[in-house]
């Protein structure tokens, strides 16, 4: 039913995408069926059963060690490694993908143990090697995630007993900082203890792992209840769970924050993570879950207070996923910083409010809740793309610093100390 109403929503996006998806495997059948000799498996041979290999119209079918490949003819030319297709020193391509024939097929087809050769029609010889097929393949990478995580509830999570970080570990030792990283790609959060309460130390701690992403808030953000900035944050009210920057096109991707001082009650920080929660939802409620990620919604921040004067938006849906394996890699929502909606019509949006409410639930769960005191010294570290943030009402004075980081920066550093993500 809901999905009907997705098609009226967007027809231009689905009337291509059928498109698309429909036209090669109508040519491939119809071709299949003209010239059934071209379907015929070939093998290795006896003293190598490992590979065996068809070839289609359009496409080769490659079964290596139990895993069936379907790879592309244009494709694979694309991905001719040979020193003329690409720079191995720069890691780039240098073929011109745009003067391969959409209709090539190769010449000849080779396949040995380890290697698959094929013989494009003007000569050239491609040889690509079959674990690298099966690593970067279509099929392959379906069944992969890019990046691993442990999704916790607050029992689970304090089970975990995931240690923190001490200042000079992490500054000072390359275990530190990526035992750190692990943790925290695994967790979401992370912490570095023994961090002295300033805001050029808690700097530091920032650019040991990325650049910091400056925005409307400057570099290093300053935070107290001072009302100095037109947000709910800057006051002593509490803040139900959310993710920051929402209304950005592109939120940002790591938060860090250091409380420097509080003289007074309350404050504690709450930390829920959002795709353990959305996972329960795909679980249990797959259509909201479908519906949460495909309904786009708008985020506005609208500042006049003092010398600053802001209108930023972003747009996107609660959940995002990768298309081709339904990984979740953000979950956008904030239900302060979420604008009008006007770009789902009637009978859709009570659908829309239902979905969100069977998440919201599952984000109240208190066995989902993880809080926390930030004392000074205790940085936290917080991915804003899954794990959500909030605070308790407060009294006294209160004094947080943090910065954003850019992702890119994040996880490059991660990738160079051999993580995956
Ligand atoms: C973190 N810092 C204090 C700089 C900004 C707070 C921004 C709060 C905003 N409602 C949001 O959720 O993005
Ligand atoms: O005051 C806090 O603990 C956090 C406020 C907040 O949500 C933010 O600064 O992004
Ligand atoms: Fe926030």
């Amino acid at each position: 039913m809901w999905c009907r109403r997705l098609a009226w929503l967007y027809p231009e996006t689905r009337r291509l995408l059928t498109k698309v998806a429909k036209r090669p495997h109508r040519w491939t059948t119809k071709l299949q069926r003209s010239s059934p000799s071209v379907v015929r498996w070939l093998s290795t041979g006896p003293g190598t059963p490992e590979c065996s290999w068809v070839l289609h119209p359009g496409h080769m079918e490659l079964l290596y060690s139990g895993a069936s490949m379907h790879l592309d003819y244009v494709w694979l030319r694309d991905h001719c490694r040979s020193a003329s297709c690409y720079n191995s020193k720069t890691n780039q391509r240098s073929l011109d993908t745009a003067s391969v024939e959409l209709d090539i097929k190769p010449a000849q087809v080779r396949v040995d143990e380890t290697t698959l050769y094929l013989t494009w029609p003007d000569g050239h010889m491609t040889r690509y090697g079959l674990e690298w097929l099966s690593q970067n393949c279509y099929e392959g990478q379906k069944q992969q995630l890019v990046q691993p995580r442990i999704l916790w509830s607050t029992q689970s999570y304090k089970e975990a007993n995931v240690p923190s970080v001490s200042y000079l570990d992490f500054l000072e030792t390359g275990e530190g900082l990526r035992d750190f990283l692990q943790n925290f790609l695994l967790y979401g959060i992370a912490f570095v203890e023994d961090v002295p309460a300033t805001r050029e130390e808690t700097q530091k701690v920032a650019e040991r792992i990325s650049h910091i992403r400056e925005t409307i808030y400057g570099k290093m953000w300053d935070l107290t209840s001072d009302f100095s900035r037109g947000d709910t944050a800057y006051t002593k009210l509490a803040l139900d769970r959310h993710t920051d920057t929402t209304y950005f096109q592109e939120p940002c991707g790591m938060q860090l924050f250091h409380c420097l001082r509080h003289e007074g009650t309350g404050g504690r920080t709450l930390l829920v993570d959002g795709f353990h929660a959305a996972e329960q939802v795909r679980q249990n409620h797959p259509e909201d879950f479908e519906i949460l990620s495909n309904v786009p919604l708008r985020h506005e921040y609208i500042e006049n207070v003092g010398e600053s004067h802001n209108h930023m938006v972003g747009i996107g849906p609660v959940l995002n996923v990768y298309p081709w394996n339904k990984e979740l890699y953000m979950i956008r929502y904030n239900n302060y910083d979420r604008a009008v909606i006007n770009t789902v019509p009637y009978d859709l949006v009570r659908r829309w409010y239902s979905s969100h409410r069977i998440l919201t639930t599952e984000l109240r769960k208190p066995e989902n809740e993880l809080w926390v005191k930030l004392k000074p010294g205790k940085v936290l570290f917080v991915d804003n793309w899954r794990v959500l943030h909030g605070r308790e009402s407060f009294t006294g004075y209160r004094q947080l610093c943090g910065c954003y980081l850019t992702r890119d920066d994040v996880l490059n550093t991660a990738r160079l100390m051999g993580l995956k993500s």
